[in-house]
């Protein structure tokens, strides 16, 4: 629905592509183009988060990026996958709108 945040994205119809790091962390989840809508973004920086278990074992909505390129563009050390428009404003500060 328009405006509506969820875990999907602002909207999904918007087409948004990544800064250069941020790209480069969406190929190493398996991304093989350059613009993506919010969606797939987050379905590839989960992929991400797996791959490289980042992921706390015991409390695993806790997500650890200190050590990791992941921290560096989201400007974190760590975040919770329960808030979701924390997370949201830190990635689409690694996003440009794409007009559509
Ligand atoms: C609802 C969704 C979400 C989506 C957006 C937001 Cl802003 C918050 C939350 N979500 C719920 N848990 C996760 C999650 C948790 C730990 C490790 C990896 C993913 C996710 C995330 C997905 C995803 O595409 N999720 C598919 C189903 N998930 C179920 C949880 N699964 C976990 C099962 C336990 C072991 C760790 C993975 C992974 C697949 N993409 C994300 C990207 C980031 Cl920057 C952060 C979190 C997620």
């Amino acid at each position: 629905a328009d405006g509506e945040l969820n875990t999907d994205g602002a909207d999904d119809n918007k087409l948004v592509r990544p800064k250069v790091e941020f790209g480069t962390l969406l190929q190493h989840a398996g991304a093989t183009k350059d613009v993506f809508t919010m969606k797939e973004v987050m379905f590839y920086l989960g992929q991400y988060i797996i791959q490289k278990q980042l992921y706390d074992q015991k409390q695993q909505h806790i997500v650890h990026c200190s050590q990791d390129a992941l921290g560096r563009v989201l400007g974190v050390d760590s975040f919770s996958v329960k808030e979701p428009r924390v997370l949201f404003a830190m990635i689409t500060k690694n996003l440009v709108a794409v007009k559509s």
